[in-house]
């Protein structure tokens, strides 16, 4: 696993969108050969998404072959919830760029039978030829899409109860109220991310320290999910110096070190 540790967000978002655009670029995708890109939600990606925008709307990346894949999304509030993950998608990104919409996938979290989205999900993933490059956050605590802290380590999508910790994170978004903020949502699982030929997962801020380190000095472990990438051929952690701040020195100092022609 790398980990790259850049000054400030700007700069960590900047790097990520920069990478992103090369890979779409190198890989030179066509209408029978798409890029397929894994998306995540949050804070945290929003520099990288208005990085991407600028980038397209300058002429310089396009998206028409790129076919996406969220994530998760909760469940029980529809696609026009201004807390959806659809609504945040096309809000922060999709209605800014070339895609196609056909060409973006979300969960339904309305579905009527949940098991058969996910399982269909998951073959619509298959039918692509699986996902080359999958952009993650982290929660607080430590874990990846909604893979709450005991999930399997080989989990694929499916439906997933939401932690205290997660709730209390996420109702900023919904009037600071917890019980507003859905109970369960819809998720990739942890071995799906892990197929994804590589893996960027952007991390800012102290709130991310504690789970920074777990995942990067503790053992792969299911309790600090996306601690799963220290087993993944091709995973990054692009992060700010705040996200650090429970690093040991030494650590801290090697990925500084091995990393310094690469920033
Ligand atoms: N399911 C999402 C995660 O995919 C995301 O990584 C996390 C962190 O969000 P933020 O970037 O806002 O800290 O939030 C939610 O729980």
């Amino acid at each position: 696993m790398r980990l790259l540790i850049h000054e400030n967000y700007d700069k960590a978002c900047r790097w990520t969108a920069d990478h992103i655009a090369k890979r779409i670029v190198k890989f030179n995708p066509g209408p029978d050969r798409p890029f397929v890109l894994g998306l995540p939600t949050g804070s945290s990606p929003l520099g990288i998404y208005s990085e991407l925008i600028k980038m397209n709307k300058a002429g310089k990346l396009s998206f028409a072959h790129v076919v996406t894949f969220n994530m998760d999304e909760y469940v029980g509030i529809p696609d026009d919830h201004p807390q959806s993950y659809h609504r945040f998608m096309w809000d922060n990104f999709f209605n800014h760029i070339d895609i196609k919409r056909e060409n973006v996938h979300i969960l339904n979290g309305m579905a009527p039978d949940p098991e058969k989205e996910c399982a269909e999900y998951e073959k619509t993933i298959a039918s692509f030829g699986g996902i080359e490059l999958f952009l993650g956050g982290m929660g607080p605590d430590g874990h990846i899409a909604f893979n709450e802290p005991g999930s399997s380590l080989t989990s694929r999508t499916r439906l997933k109860a939401l932690t205290l910790d997660t709730k209390i994170a996420n109702s900023r978004f919904f009037d600071g109220d917890i019980n507003k903020v859905p109970t369960t949502a819809l998720t990739v699982g942890v071995g799906t991310v892990m197929d994804a030929r590589e893996v960027v997962i952007i991390a800012s801020g102290h709130g991310k320290a504690r789970a920074l380190r777990e995942s990067v000095e503790g053992g792969i472990n299911h309790m600090w999910t996306l601690s799963c990438l220290q087993l993944h051929p091709k995973a990054v952690i692009v992060c700010d110096d705040a996200a650090t701040d429970e690093l040991k020195v030494g650590t801290v100092r090697y990925f500084k070190d091995i990393e310094k022609d690469n920033l």
